[in-house]
């Protein structure tokens, strides 16, 4: 059973298609404080949050079972993805979902700040028949400057030219060229807030962009900009803003979000100048549905072993390059499983050669799969695709990857090879049209077996007489080998025996080949 925890509101639509899959388990528990979600969590496979759930490494290290994070939204610097990434869990989100309302929302608060909209209703409920003093700015003809120019301010970006309005973006992927397409003006971030009698945010919360609209940005400000921040809390020093507004740099703030979310008492709200919503840039119908149903595939995907469409802690492939390389994941698994029970020393380095078809393919969902197969031996099944390449680094094995179009014959061969202090393993494995994986040369030794099941690799030296002694030594611990290749260097000189036999050789048997004279050494290996 997969159990599945709910910990923020979710739309039912997502809801429905996760109770219709099976062996789901599914709870619903919103508004748990920390301690009581520390205390629920340890059960559960997955987790489901959109920004009110603070999914913390404490939460994170109390969460032994869980396999995947999914956050029904965008942002995800409610959960901290370092402590996911290192606990091998998948963090999803929903990217697509709510861009439009959020875009919508941005507009909309733009223009009720323009016209002084909720401060003017509030006068009104409060019998106050206000007109002069609530006298707006039109935007037609302002400058709209754009700080985060992905999907939700490009949203913004057309529906401001919609109100004719000039727009100015920042962004750090915006070119000129792209921006010219798009009919806007492509300025750094110091003209964008120079230039723009109104400012708006869209990057995501990052320690690049905290505060990045702080103290010295208001001073560049135009005197009378206006501000919206429907992105982050935080984006914007809040204090900074509070002293830009009584200084009179800044004429209006509309915030969605906060630095400080859920709050009672912000002091920005004691500022007429300031306009606020509870962070509601996502809360329509469509976007609810929209990402609860997203992050939910992506959920079921996970569970029934297909490929997550959003992940967040790791690149995401497209499906057509995903079907392309996913038949190499086990074979890159097994040629790193094989190698590390050659290699009795601590590992330095692993150099990862893709050659042929391999080498015009992204290939770092392989690398992932070759690094897992290495560390799984010490550190089981703690390792997966989300940590593998993260652990590798902490235990100091640096991972290269090559690529070459020569593949010595074959039409795509996978070389993998370890560095120790003293010494270098290697072995190469290629996927045969129609015949599957085969291992095809370990160190300069060529071999031809298929790496699953039991195998027993013999390090010999190349006399008469030594198989003849191996094979009636297996007997007699009652091992039937299935199929046998052999290679040497030269006549006479070192050689290599390469056994697939029908059970596990124990460590007795293991032992007494080892004692046998013209052998240099002996593993079994499990694939
Ligand atoms: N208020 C709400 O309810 C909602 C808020 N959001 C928030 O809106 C923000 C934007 O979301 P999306 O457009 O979907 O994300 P996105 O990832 O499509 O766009 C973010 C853009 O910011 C840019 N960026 C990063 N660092 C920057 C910097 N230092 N200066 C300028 N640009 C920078 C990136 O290059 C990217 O193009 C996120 O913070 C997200 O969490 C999203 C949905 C609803
Ligand atoms: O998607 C985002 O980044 C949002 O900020 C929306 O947050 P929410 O899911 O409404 O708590």
């Amino acid at each position: 059973m997969f159990r599945i925890l709910i910990s923020d509101p979710l739309s039912e639509e997502g809801i429905h298609a996760l109770q219709s899959t099976e062996n789901v388990n599914i709870v619903i528990d919103i508004g748990l404080s920390p301690t009581e979600l520390r205390d629920k969590i340890s059960d559960f496979d997955a987790l489901l949050v959109r920004s009110q759930t603070q999914v913390t490494r404490e939460l994170i290290r109390n969460a032994p079972n869980l396999k995947i994070i999914g956050r029904a939204g965008v942002g995800v610097d409610n959960i901290d993805l370092n402590a996911a990434t290192e606990h091998g869990i998948i963090v999803v989100n929903a990217p697509n979902g709510n861009t439009n309302s959020a875009a919508e929302h941005t507009m909309a608060m733009l223009m009720a700040m323009s016209r002084n909209i909720p401060q003017a209703y509030y006068a009104l409920k409060n019998q106050q028949w206000e007109r002069k003093k609530y006298l707006g700015v039109e935007l037609k003809n302002k400058t709209l400057g754009i700080v985060g120019l992905g999907r939700i301010g490009t949203e913004v970006a057309y529906r401001a030219k919609g109100q004719r309005m000039n727009v100015m973006a920042y962004d750090p992927f915006l070119t000129e060229e792209k921006a010219e397409k798009m009919g806007i003006e492509y300025g750094a971030i110091e003209d964008v807030l120079k230039n723009a009698d109104f400012i708006t945010v869209h990057t995501p919360l990052l320690k690049e962009t905290r505060h990045l609209i702080n103290a010295e940005a208001f001073q560049l400000m135009k005197n009378g900009v206006q501000i919206v921040n429907c992105a982050r809390g935080g984006i914007i020093d809040e204090d900074a803003l509070y002293e830009a507004i009584i200084s009179k740099k800044v004429a209006g703030a509309a915030m969605d979000v906060f630095e400080e979310e859920p709050f009672l008492d912000n002091k920005l709200l004691e500022l007429p100048e300031v306009i606020a919503t509870p962070h509601l840039g996502a809360s329509t119908i469509e976007a609810q549905e929209n990402v609860a149903i997203d992050v939910c595939q992506d959920i079921i995907s996970f569970l029934t072993g297909g490929t997550v469409r959003n992940p967040v802690n790791l690149p995401s492939v497209p499906k057509d390059i995903m079907n392309k390389i996913e038949p190499y994941f086990n074979l890159a698994e097994k040629l790193g499983l094989f190698l590390i029970h050659l290699t009795q020393e601590v590992i330095e380095e692993v150099n990862i050669y893709y050659a042929g078809d391999l080498s015009e393919v992204e290939v770092a969902p392989i690398t992932r799969n070759t690094v897992r197969g290495i560390l799984k031996r010490h550190l089981g099944n703690h390792v997966n695709d989300v940590n593998a390449l993260y652990l590798a680094e902490k235990k100091g094995i640096t991972i290269h990857e090559n690529k070459t179009s020569q593949a010595k014959g074959f039409t795509n061969l996978l070389k993998v090879e370890v560095k120790t202090k003293s010494d270098k393993r290697s072995v190469s494995g290629t996927l045969l049209n129609g015949l599957g994986a085969r291992i095809v040369k370990v160190d300069h030794y060529s071999v031809d077996f298929t790496p699953a099941g039991h195998i027993v690799v013999i390090h010999h030296k190349d006399q008469p007489g030594v198989i003849g002694r191996m094979g009636s030594l297996l007997a007699q611990h009652q091992i039937n080998i299935a199929t046998m290749q052999v290679d040497r260097s030269d006549i006479g000189g070192d050689a290599i025996m390469m056994l697939t036999v029908d059970k596990h050789l124990e460590k007795d048997g293991l032992e007494e080949l080892k004692a046998l004279n013209e052998i240099y050494d002996v593993t079994a290996i499990d694939l």
